[in-house]
């Protein structure tokens, strides 16, 4: 097991995204029995991970962990700080991936806690490919931070942001992001039908052709910029259609405009 693993973790909200995660570091050899789960109505899928792998799910008392993570959606924190405030103690460090909520509405609502990280992951955090932005306030010492790191670095790469004022931009991008490439399969796989392909094979091709490529991406050294030349002969078909895209109104306005939306939505979303 990595030494900066904390010997104790509560997880509070273990749905999509924390569901993810607890896989994560059960993964990379956090021991079971070190961990505590909260959820107020969990999956059949995590109850059946929790009585597998012997994870305490919605234990009656614990003793405070050394971290405890909060995966709850944004909108429920009023009601899951009380859970959390009778849980942590002052030496447990909180790493929130509340999409908006700042870590001064945190710790308004769990007034016990000092040490809070900011964590923004995302969905491929279920493969081990996610990318999480953190932000860690000045109560978080070395040792919870090498905690927190080598939590989420079980999920994937792990970047850590010089101001907590970035990560509403965080979560616009990659937070959300892989939302966006999920559309970018079903658009792909509409414009095939609508140029003539049987719809089930057009989707065939869109999604192994979006995967094809953030494989290339991943397993290449070459920029995306390279790699999209890469494909685009002079004077044929690619070019025909990033004329399209890189044009006026094109894709650059328009995930500028998605991403904006997202963070105005993130910044809505404290309090
Ligand atoms: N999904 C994603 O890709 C990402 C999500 N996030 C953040 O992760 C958080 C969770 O999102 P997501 O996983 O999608 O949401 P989910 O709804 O899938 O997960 C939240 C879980 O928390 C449970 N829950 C609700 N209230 C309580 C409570 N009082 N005590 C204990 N458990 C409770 C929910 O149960 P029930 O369903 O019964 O309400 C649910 O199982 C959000 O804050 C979001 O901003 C961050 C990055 C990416
Ligand atoms: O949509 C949301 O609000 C969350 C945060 C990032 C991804 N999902």
């Amino acid at each position: 097991m990595n030494a900066a693993l904390p010997p104790s973790l509560a997880l509070v909200g273990a749905g999509k995204m924390g569901g993810a995660m607890l896989e994560g570091w059960l993964s990379i050899g956090l021991p079971p029995h070190a961990v505590s789960v909260f959820d107020a109505h969990p999956s059949d899928a995590i109850q059946a991970l929790c009585a597998a792998r012997g994870l305490a799910l919605n234990p009656q008392q614990i003793a405070p962990p050394a971290v405890l993570v909060l995966a709850t959606k944004p909108q429920t924190l009023e009601a899951v700080a009380p859970l959390v405030e009778g849980i942590v103690s002052p030496d447990t460090v909180l790493v929130s991936i509340l999409a908006g909520k700042t870590i001064a509405d945190l710790l308004r609502r769990v007034p016990t806690v000092r040490a809070v990280v900011r964590a923004m992951p995302n969905l491929p955090a279920s493969i081990g490919a996610g990318a999480t932005g953190a932000f860690a306030n000045e109560a978080v010492t070395e040792e919870g931070r090498a905690r927190a790191h080598a939590l989420l670095a079980a999920n994937g790469i792990v970047e850590w942001l010089p101001s907590e004022d970035l990560i509403d931009a965080v979560t616009a991008l990659s937070g959300s992001g892989p939302s966006y490439v999920f559309h970018l399969v079903e658009c792909l796989a509409e414009a095939g039908a609508q140029a003539g392909l049987p719809p089930d094979l057009a989707l065939r091709l869109a999604r192994a052709t979006v995967t094809g490529a953030g494989r290339l991406l991943e397993a290449s050294d070459l920029g995306a910029d390279v790699l999209r030349q890469n494909v685009t002969s002079p004077g044929g078909t690619t070019a025909a259609a990033l004329e399209v895209l890189m044009g006026e109104g094109g894709m650059a306005p328009l995930m500028t405009e998605a991403v904006a939306a997202a963070k105005r939505r993130a910044e809505a979303l404290s309090g």
